[in-house]
């Protein structure tokens, strides 16, 4: 049976359209992140899917709906969520397995989330990643066969981001469906399974991470640092899109295996090369292409004469005057 089924759902404020016309079906031990920018509607979606919004439309839990399935099959984590901050860690993790006939002991949610050293630490003392800890445990509590988490990880360092993304995925690996939006593109490409872009309320894109990059991450990019001005940097020998960005030569499309074919056309061009670096693109390059906010592909330069010719694929640019 389907996790999460979303159905046609929408969701208004006056005149704001905050979820337009949402379909998207989850599998049980699946983890979907959801991704877009500030307004995008993740936290509106996050909150019909757990029954603490109205829409239109219809959302089922395992085949019930939001506010009619068994609360403790269901974890969430809201994305503002203020426990009581004269209680402690431990204590307010007892709180939360206390309304439930059946959770784990605090001691165990303590240790999965890395706090058991500052289990006696009132919730007010504790620092802000570990106030999110906290609240990551008060929704695992319940051992829940769907959580849904609103950027669980916002505050946390990144050692303890990579210790909930271990339990996160031994969760899901034991068969809980794990639903989460963040922005950390990095944390998105890594732990879900598939990845689901909101844009002004719309869902514009869902796939796996690397279908993702696949279909809209673009080419990879080899980035020289040359000790040569820009200016005269002659690039027309190459066989590679060029062009330069943030004060750098970007060569578009390289294969790793090429990249002495590159740094030798450049040499012999009389290109001092300083540095090198080559990237593939990730999900973060998807998230700039669709949500509008990229750069340009070939560069920040496009809109100048002098590295026009880098919108031309396969179209070596010459970068010349005012393109430094
Ligand atoms: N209670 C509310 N009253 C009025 N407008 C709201 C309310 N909640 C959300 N909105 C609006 O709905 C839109 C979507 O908001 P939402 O909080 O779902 O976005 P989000 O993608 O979670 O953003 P962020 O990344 O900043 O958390 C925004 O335009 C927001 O201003």
């Amino acid at each position: 049976m389907t996790a999460i089924a979303i159905d046609d759902v929408r969701r208004t404020y006056g005149d704001t359209v905050a979820l337009d016309a949402v379909s998207l079906s989850v599998d049980p031990g699946e983890i979907f992140g959801l991704v877009g920018p500030n307004g995008a509607g993740k936290t509106t979606l996050a909150r019909a899917i757990t029954g603490t919004t109205d829409y239109d439309g219809t959302v089922a839990l395992f085949g019930e709906q939001p506010r009619a399935i068994d609360r403790s099959r269901l974890g969430s984590l809201p994305q503002s969520f203020s426990p009581h901050e004269r209680l402690t860690a431990r204590e307010l993790l007892e709180y939360y397995a206390g309304l439930y006939d059946d959770a784990l002991t605090p001691g165990r949610v303590l240790d999965d989330v890395g706090l058991i050293d500052s289990a006696d630490t009132y919730y007010e003392n504790l620092s802000g990643g570990q106030q999110r800890r906290v609240c990551v445990g008060s929704a695992l509590v319940n051992d829940p066969d769907l959580l849904v988490l609103d950027e669980p990880t916002t505050g946390i360092d990144p050692a303890g981001r990579r210790q909930l993304w271990d339990l996160l995925e031994g969760l899901a690996a034991d068969g809980t469906t794990i639903f989460l939006t963040t922005h950390d593109m990095h944390e998105a490409e890594r732990l879900a399974n598939r990845v689901g872009l909101l844009a002004d309320g719309e869902l514009v894109a869902v796939d796996t991470p690397r279908a993702l990059i696949d279909a809209h991450g673009g080419e990879s990019r080899l980035t020289v640092e040359t000790a040569s001005p820009l200016a005269e940097v002659d690039a027309s020998g190459l066989d590679y899109r060029a062009a330069i960005v943030d004060n750098d030569l970007r060569v578009f499309d390289v294969a790793p295996t090429e990249i002495g074919t590159v740094v030798d056309s450049l040499t012999d061009a009389g290109v001092q090369v300083e540095s090198l670096s080559w990237a593939e693109p990730t999900l973060e390059d998807v998230y700039l292409e669709l949500t509008g906010t990229a750069v340009g592909r070939g560069g920040q330069r496009l809109d100048d004469g002098a590295a026009s010719a880098a919108e031309e694929p396969n179209a070596p640019t010459p970068p010349t005057e005012g393109s430094s």
